[in-house]
């Protein structure tokens, strides 16, 4: 077992920032001992946010993304790296998602990219580094996504209670933890994508922060429907989306039978949309004795009174309850990740992703460590 302390990096479909988390693992313990999160600047944010939509591009207009990106995880990961007096010999391995600019599971050609070249991590950290995550399993029939159900198994199973783990990011995904099942675990639709890119067309701001302004206005019933009846809410599982379908496009396609309604009564609605489509599919499932909710999504009070309500009976709250912080749960899901692939162990779950089998995940981009010598050129 390759045991110790790894980074794990993640940058998702939010793009408010760069999750890191430092986490000492073994075979049975994750113990989070550190976590940062890197500003996203504007302007690698509109550069991601111009290639991830179905719109032209061009490769150069990818590779320069990719060696920004690439950049930008360095960064991140050097300043956790400083605050916590950390040197290259210090950590075994970093594990980086990388950012998600398309996810096409589906089709005759299926595939995930990420982007933030490797190379440039491990150049500039002198860690290995372990990316890549989500294509093995594809190459083996899976959706390469979720991933993270895995790792809420190994430090969030019950052997009582029955538990979903609720992860609210840019996109939702549950992971449902009964006793006695097969885990399985899949994208439940928007998390906080759609209410994000509707009060930033509309207000320039980049979240309603607590739900704040969809608390001020009024679901539309018949809006709600029509949004309800998409199509993709109806796919069974094994099922994973992103920011190629949900997005401020098919918000304004949702509005074309409705113009003019007031955009607060719109964010009220696209929250209840939220709220609804994550309690359906968890509901699909039998009863939950808890709800454990985690990431940004988490923080937005509204969001989760509604989820609530929709599901008496059932004790829900965050993650941090039992355990694990909800802010870094992905960051630790990826620096486990690392540690599994590292260790040559299996990272998916096939009930999840639909892959044909249990298989070690990503790839590994090994730090330069002669004997005796600095695994970072010129550092001694
Ligand atoms: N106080 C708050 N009120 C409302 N929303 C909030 C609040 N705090 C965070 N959020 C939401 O959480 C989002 C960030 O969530 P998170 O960091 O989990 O996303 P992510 O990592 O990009 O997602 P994914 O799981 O899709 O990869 C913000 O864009 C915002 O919508
Ligand atoms: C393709 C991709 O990046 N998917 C993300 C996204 O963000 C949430 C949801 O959609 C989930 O499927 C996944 O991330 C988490 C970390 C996962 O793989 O479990």
């Amino acid at each position: 077992m390759k045991s110790g302390r790894y980074i794990g990096v993640m940058s998702g479909t939010s793009l408010d920032g760069v999750d890191v988390v430092l986490a000492a693992i073994d075979e049975h313990i994750v113990a989070r001992q550190a976590s940062y999160c890197h500003p996203m600047p504007l302007e690698i944010r509109q550069m991601i946010l111009d290639v991830c939509q179905g719109q032209p591009v061009t490769l150069s207009q990818l590779g320069r993304l990719d060696t920004r990106l690439g950049r930008l995880f360095s960064e991140a990961i050097e300043t956790l790296m400083q605050r916590e007096s950390l040197s290259a010999e210090d950590i075994v391995g970093i594990g980086c998602h990388g950012q998600t600019v398309w996810h096409e599971p589906e089709g005759e050609a299926p595939f995930s990219m990420q982007l933030g070249d490797n190379n440039q991590i491990v150049a500039r950290t002198g860690v290995t580094v372990v990316g890549d995550f989500r294509r093995r399993d594809m190459a083996i029939g899976g959706q390469g996504a979720p991933l993270v159900p895995a790792f809420h198994r190994a430090v969030l199973m019950h052997p009582l209670e029955r538990r979903v783990v609720l992860n609210i990011g840019g996109i939702a995904n549950i992971s449902l933890l009964f006793p006695g099942q097969n885990i399985r675990g899949y994208d439940t639709g928007p998390g906080n994508i759609l209410m994000d890119a509707w009060i930033w067309q509309q207000r320039q701001q980049r979240f309603d922060k607590d739900g704040q302004w969809a608390g001020q206005g009024n679901v539309v019933p018949v809006l709600l429907k029509q949004m309800l009846d998409d199509p993709w809410f109806a796919l069974p599982a094994p099922k994973s989306t992103g920011r190629e379908y949900f997005n401020l496009s098919w918000i304004e396609k949702q509005l074309q039978r409705f113009p003019g309604l007031d955009a607060g009564d719109i964010q009220a609605t696209l929250l209840e949309l939220t709220a609804m489509t994550i309690v359906r599919q968890i509901q699909l499932s039998g009863h939950c004795d808890r709800l454990l909710v985690c990431g940004g999504g988490s923080h937005n009070r509204l969001l989760m009174q509604r989820i609530s309500a929709l599901m008496p009976g059932t004790d829900v709250g965050k993650t941090d309850d039992a355990g694990i912080s909800s802010d870094d749960m992905e960051g630790l899901a990826f620096a486990w990740l690392a540690f599994r692939t590292l260790s040559g162990l299996p990272g998916n779950l096939p009930a999840v992703t639909g892959a044909r089998d249990f298989t070690t995940l990503g790839a590994i981009f090994p730090a330069y460590a002669p004997a005796g010598g600095s695994a970072v050129p010129g550092k001694r």
